[in-house]
C-alpha cells in the first residue's frame, strides 16, 4: 500500500517510518508537504486535532494514495498552565478518520508566557536551547524531559494508537 505522511519534518517521518515497518507491511512511505489549514501555532485540542486530520485528509487527493496520515503539534491552556499537546489522524477514503492524542506535559511559564504573546514554539525553542531545527529533532517534549521521551517517540506512541485503532493490516 502506499502511505503518505503529511509532513516533510524529520521527527514525524521517522515516527511513522517505524511504525509502519514495526507492523511488517510492504508499504511505501510517502512524505507530502500537506496544509494543516489551521494557525501557525494550534492553541487548542480542538484546532491541533484538525489540523491533523486537515493534513491526512489533504494527503488523500493524491490518488495514488491509499491511507494517509497527519501529526500536528500544538497547546492548550488548562487552570494549571499551557501545555505541549499533539495529534494524529488516519485517513482512507470512504472510511471514518482515526484520531488520537499523545503524551501531554506542561510548558515552563517563560515559554508559555511567550506563545501567548504570539511566538511559535519552534523558534521560541531554538531560542531557550541554543539548538537548531527543535521541531524536527528532540522537539520541545525531548528538552524539557532531559530526552527520556523525544519528539520522534511521542510521535510513535500516536502512530500505534493510531494503526492500532485500523486494526487489519495483515487482511
Ligand atoms: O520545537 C518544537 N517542539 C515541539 O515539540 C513542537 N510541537 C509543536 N511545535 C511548534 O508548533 C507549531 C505547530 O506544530 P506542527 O507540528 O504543526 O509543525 P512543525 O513545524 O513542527 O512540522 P511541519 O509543519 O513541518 O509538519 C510549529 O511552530 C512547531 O514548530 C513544536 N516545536
Amino acid at each position: 500500500m502506499k502511505i503518505a505522511v503529511g509532513s516533510k519534518n524529520a521527527a514525524k517521518i521517522k515516527a511513522a517510518e517505524t511504525v509502519l515497518w514495526d507492523i511488517g507491511n510492504q508499504n511505501e512511505l510517502f512524505p507530502i508537504d500537506a496544509p494543516s489549514n489551521v494557525s501557525g501555532m494550534p492553541f487548542s485540542d480542538e484546532e491541533t486535532m484538525t489540523g491533523a486530520m486537515n493534513r491526512a485528509e489533504f494527503c488523500l487527493t493524491h490518488e495514488d494514495i491509499d491511507i494517509a496520515i497527519g501529526l500536528e503539534g500544538g497547546v492548550t491552556e488548562t487552570q494549571h498552565g499551557l501545555f505541549l499537546i499533539n495529534y494524529g489522524a488516519l485517513a482512507e477514503r470512504d472510511k471514518e478518520t482515526i484520531v488520537a492524542g499523545g503524551a501531554r506535559i506542561k510548558l515552563p511559564e517563560e515559554i508559555a508566557e511567550r506563545l501567548r504573546a504570539g511566538e511559535e514554539l519552534g523558534p521560541v525553542m531554538e531560542d531557550y536551547s541554543k539548538n537548531k531545527n527543535v521541531r524536527s529533532n528532540e522537539g520541545a517534549i525531548g528538552i524539557f524531559t532531559h530526552g527520556m521521551v523525544n519528539r520522534d517517540e511521542m510521535f510513535m506512541h500516536i502512530m500505534k494508537l493510531l494503526v492500532g485503532q485500523r486494526g487489519d493490516w495483515h487482511k
